[in-house]
This record gives structure tokens, C-alpha cells and sequence, in this order.
């Protein structure tokens, strides 16, 4: 039995998978003209790319960004992603400030989730975690592969890592080379859901390739899925109404 999460009134793990619509300005002024546009749209949950985000560097500023964006938004459920350079992200910073970063968004309780990549020093991220559920906020554990797909015992073994470290939504994401690479995501998916995992998962095939993990999550495990309003963060979203359709569509002859 699968475990689900709850955040601001809307559940994760049960049902179709959720949609999630990421935000990529560069600027306040983006930012804020962004959120407006996602208030109007279908959506389940936004995503802060703040990678994105020109002045990311200085704690001040996002924390001001991050209360203007929540102002909007109201009460659509936020998840703070620093997506860095070597996993497909805009940019680079130290894991000192990246674990600062994160920690600060917590704190301001403005935001419900945080994205931490697994592949960061085991303790950083169990302090990060400790601190992040002491302010009552969820942890996306991730890994992305934007060059390949992993075997499926590996792609197995990291979302049950990030499940052992105390992840609350393990997640995986990775580039299909072949119609077989994206058969291994799904595989791997359905194993871990059907074996492994107590928690929900997201999992997802990138470009055009992958499409239909992003689309049949609730079939394979997958609970969450990402898709684009004006600009995509990753390759392979689809228009976040044309989503809904699709999932509506396999949720309601399930
Ligand atoms: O990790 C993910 C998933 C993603 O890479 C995708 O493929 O949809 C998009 C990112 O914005 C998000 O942080």
C-alpha cells in the first residue's frame, strides 16, 4: 500500500498523477507576471525553477521573490527546485550554498516542497531533510539523467536510496536513446511502485520519446508529472491542458 502525501489540501499518490507547471523567469518581474499566467491555468502544483532565477546568489532576494510569488499563487502548492548545471539545470553553485539555499526556502514556510538532487553528501542531505520537515516541508529526492537511461536495477537502486535517506517523493528522470530505453523507465517504475516503495514516486521519460511516461503515470507508479505553459523546463513537456486531457482520459477508463 502506497503512502500519500498531503500538500495544502491536495493529495499526491492517489488517483491520476498530479500536474505540476514550472516557473523559469530570470526576473522578479517574469516571475510574478509567470505566476499570474499558472493562477488561471488547470494545474495541481508549481514548480520554482530557481536556478533560473538571475539573482538566486543572494538569500534576500529569493526569500522577497519567494513571498511575492506566494502572494499570487495564494495557496497552490510550491516546490523550490535549484536545479544544478551538471543534472540538467542553468547553473553551478557550491553545495554549501546550495544546502543554504534550500534550508532558507524552508524556513520561510512559503514554499510546501524542496528538491534536493541525491547525488549530494548523504549527511547533507539527511540535516537538509531533518530541517526541511521541521518546518512542515516535503522533499522531492531526485536524480536526472539527461544523457541516458540507467539499467532498470539502477534506476531501481537510486529511487530506493532516495527512499531510504528519507525522501518523501523519490524521483527520477532520464533521457531515452531508444523505444526500449523508455520501456526500462516504465518497467523500472512499476517494479519499485508494486515493490518496493511506501511512498509515492516520479518518474519520467525526457524528449519526445518518453512522452508517455509523462502521460500513463497512474498505470506504471508515476505520481506527479510536469508539463509546460509557455516554456518547457525540460525536454518532452506537453502543453499542461493537452495533459489533463490524456491523463483524464486514461484515469477515467482505468
Ligand atoms: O526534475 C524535474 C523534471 C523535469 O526535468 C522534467 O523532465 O519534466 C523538469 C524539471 O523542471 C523538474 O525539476
Amino acid at each position: 500500500m502506497i503512502k500519500t502525501i498531503t500538500v495544502r489540501g491536495m493529495t499526491i499518490g492517489e488517483g491520476a498523477p498530479k500536474i505540476c507547471v514550472p516557473m523559469v523567469g530570470a526576473t522578479l518581474s517574469e516571475l510574478k507576471d509567470e505566476a499570474a499566467y499558472l493562477k488561471s491555468l488547470d494545474l495541481d502544483l508549481v514548480e520554482w525553477r530557481i536556478d533560473f532565477f538571475e539573482q538566486v546568489e543572494v538569500i534576500g532576494k529569493v526569500k522577497e521573490a519567494a513571498a511575492e510569488i506566494r502572494a499570487i499563487l495564494v495557496d497552490i502548492p510550491l516546490i523550490f527546485t535549484f536545479r544544478s548545471a551538471k543534472e540538467g539545470g542553468e547553473k553551478e553553485i557550491s553545495s554549501e550554498y546550495y544546502i543554504e539555499l534550500n534550508k532558507s526556502a524552508a524556513q520561510t514556510g512559503l514554499v510546501d516542497i524542496i528538491d534536493v538532487e541525491l547525488f549530494n553528501d548523504e549527511q547533507d542531505i539527511k540535516r537538509l531533510i531533518e530541517a526541511a520537515h521541521g518546518h512542515g516541508v516535503f522533499v522531492i529526492l531526485s536524480n536526472h539523467d539527461f544523457e541516458k537511461t540507467p539499467s532498470k536495477d539502477e534506476i531501481i537502486a537510486r529511487l530506493r536510496k532516495a527512499q531510504e535517506l528519507g525522501g518523501d517523493l523519490p524521483k527520477m528522470a532520464v533521457m531515452p536513446t531508444s523505444t526500449a530505453d523508455v520501456l526500462t523507465l516504465l518497467d523500472a517504475t512499476n517494479v519499485m511502485n508494486e515493490q518496493y516503495a511506501d511512498r509515492p514516486i516520479i518518474t519520467m521519460s525526457m524528449g519526445g520519446k518518453g512522452i508517455i511516461s509523462r502521460l500513463a503515470g497512474e498505470l506504471f507508479g508515476s505520481a506527479l508529472t510536469f508539463g509546460a505553459a509557455k516554456q518547457a523546463s525540460a525536454p518532452g513537456q506537453i502543453d499542461v491542458k493537452e495533459l489533463r486531457r490524456s491523463i483524464n482520459l486514461l484515469h477515467s477508463n482505468l
